[in-house]
């Protein structure tokens, strides 16, 4: 079906803007509808940048770059590239959370999301093949809103971590953006602050739990799998009671990944990696505090856990070196309200004299001297001077990585860390933060963010053609990120550079492609992996082709 002129010029997969040739403009009836200059991709580029350097704020500087990205993708995904470092805290986190609060204030365009609704179940085929629109999705990004970052339920404002994971997918890894789709399943938001408001865009009802959510999620990956058989399922941002119920029922079966579980878990394993290459100390030495043992916290600690596991170590012996702490304290096996996930790693009071006195990170961690402490708790300035200095007093080069986002969540600032640690503590945040010098050195930080491997880790399943997501997958992606950094220099980060970010995608995408091809996975012939995986990446470029139809 042929396009009018109106439709190119509205449609960003089809958008050239001024960059349409006078030939082109000719062919497609754009004649008068443009400017005459013809410009090329980079002087748009050049221009879209300066205007993007004239906005105040990140919000501003956001919506903008949302603009470009509604008018053409070419253009975004450029841009972008160009400027990764720079763009990734304004595109993603932690501008995105921003957006996501003020969604339906904001609002201008759907931005190719499909937006479910629990009370249309019926609907769900229909909204799916009208949003795809006869193109071949390979990657759905779909959230419920009952989770997202640390900043709580957003019902269907939730959508916006959907669209910019996926646009983090294209950046890093190199996905074609006409083959994704960003999905949210409104079930209704328990946020009162949304149900009270006017402008809320979203079920104006309580969230639905149990039997009626379960078979929403159901249907809805029936059908995505029905319509798109090569699809890849990435769940982001459930809530601590569903996420990782979901992801136990279909990683059997379907090609599913869930990030705040396992992308969490690989980025954190690599950071960890990272930080025992510097200290030169050895894994199954450590001794692991958890601070926060929801979603990302217990699915971090299982994927250390089985790290040591690897490493040959006996599961019972290896599980008396992890400590989860949450609301309650240290957890104790004989509490009443454990998750399943928790249950494994929770202690017996009969381990510590003092066991009824350990209802805080403070007191769990001189009770049990923990040589690494991550946190994602979602309480602020929860790691202390107090507590680093104990870590310090027992343990010469503790890792300490706060990673609740936003900002205004994180457990501790980088900047902070060093300065109480001396220079000692080995640090990963979850937003980007800035170098830190102390006493002459530059202590650059590293970002333990899941966007640093979910895009590989993506393409290399997408690319390997795996009909599983398998945890021998996973350890290799956490496993590719080491030796990218030299970890001799002082003050060496602990994880490679987002500024790397592209080049180091390859290298888990190769990684994870590799491993799926060695376990059987792939449901098509490889011959060569890293072929397999240059050829399955997009590029920002316009073709000649994609202008007409
Ligand atoms: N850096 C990353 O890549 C990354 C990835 C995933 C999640 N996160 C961050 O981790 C945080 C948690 O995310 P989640 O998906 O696991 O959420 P979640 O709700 O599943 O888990 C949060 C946990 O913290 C516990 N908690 C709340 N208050 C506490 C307190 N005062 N003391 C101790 N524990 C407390 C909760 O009971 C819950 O178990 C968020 O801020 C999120 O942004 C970061
Ligand atoms: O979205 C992020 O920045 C990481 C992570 O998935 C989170 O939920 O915080
Ligand atoms: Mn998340």
């Amino acid at each position: 079906m042929t396009n009018t002129p109106e439709q190119i010029l509205n449609n960003p997969f089809l958008n050239k803007g001024t960059a349409f040739t006078s030939a082109e403009r000719n062919a497609l009836g754009l004649n008068g509808m443009l400017p005459p200059a013809v410009q090329t991709l980079d002087q748009q580029v050049k221009q879209t940048y300066a205007q993007y350097q004239s906005k105040g704020s990140d919000l501003e500087k956001r919506i903008f770059l949302m603009t470009i990205f509604n008018t053409n993708h070419v253009l975004f995904y450029k841009l972008f590239s160009e400027h990764v470092y720079e763009f990734m805290p304004i595109v993603y986190d932690p501008t995105i959370a921003d957006t996501i609060e003020n969604y339906s204030a904001l609002f201008t365009e759907p931005q190719n999301a499909t937006y479910l609704n629990i009370d249309d179940p019926d609907h769900i085929e229909a909204a799916l093949r009208n949003s795809a629109d006869g193109r071949d999705i390979r990657l759905i990004v779909v959230t419920d809103g009952e989770g997202i970052l640390g900043i709580g339920d957003w019902g269907t404002q939730g959508v916006d971590i959907a669209v910019g994971k996926l646009m983090v997918y294209t950046a890093a890894a190199g996905i074609d953006p006409s083959q994704v789709l960003p999905v949210v399943l409104d079930v209704g938001t328990n946020n009162e602050a949304l149900l009270n408001d006017d402008l809320y865009l979203g079920l104006r009802k309580k969230r639905v739990y149990g039997k009626q959510y379960h078979a929403f999620v159901d249907k809805f990956v029936a059908t995505a799998e029905k319509l798109f058989p090569k699809l890849y399922l990435h769940f982001e941002d459930f809530g601590r009671s569903n996420a990782a119920d979901i992801l136990n029922q279909y990683k059997d079966q379907i090609t599913v990944f869930n990030d705040d579980i396992q992308g969490t878990g690989i980025i954190v394993l690599a950071g960890i990696l990272g930080a025992l290459n510097i200290s030169g100390e050895k894994m199954t030495d450590q001794v692991y505090m958890s601070f926060g043992a929801g979603t990302a916290g217990a699915g971090i600690t299982q994927r250390i856990y089985e790290e040591y596991i690897q490493q040959g170590m006996d599961p019972a012996e290896a599980r008396k070196h992890f400590y989860l702490v949450d609301k309650q304290g240290l957890l104790f096996d004989d509490m009443p309200d454990l998750t399943p996930e928790q249950k494994p790693f929770a202690r017996q009071r009969s381990e510590f004299a003092n066991a009824d006195q350990l209802t805080n990170l403070a007191a769990a961690v001189k009770a049990v001297h923990p040589t690494i402490l991550v946190g994602t708790s979602t309480v602020p300035g929860t790691f202390t001077e107090d507590i680093v200095k104990e870590m310090i007093a027992n343990t010469p080069r503790p890792i300490i990585f706060p990673l609740s986002n936003p900002t205004k969540l994180a457990e501790a600032k980088a900047a902070d860390l060093i300065q109480w640690s001396d220079g000692k503590a080995l640090v990963a945040t979850g937003i980007p933060a800035a170098p830190v010098k102390y006493n002459g050195v530059t202590y650059e930080i590293g970002q333990a963010n899941n966007a640093l491997v979910y895009p590989g880790l993506g393409l290399g399943t997408i690319a390997s053609t795996a009909r599983l997501l398998t945890d021998g997958m996973i350890s290799a992606a956490a496993h590719s990120l080491g030796g990218i950094v030299d970890g001799s220099q002082p003050g060496a980060a602990v994880l490679p550079p987002v500024s790397k970010l592209s080049a180091f995608s390859q290298t888990v995408a190769v990684a994870t492609a590799k491993e799926a091809v060695a376990e059987k996975l792939n449901q098509e012939d490889i011959k060569d992996v890293e072929q397999a995986v240059t050829a399955m990446k997009w590029t920002p470029a316009y073709t000649t082709e994609k202008a007409g139809e």
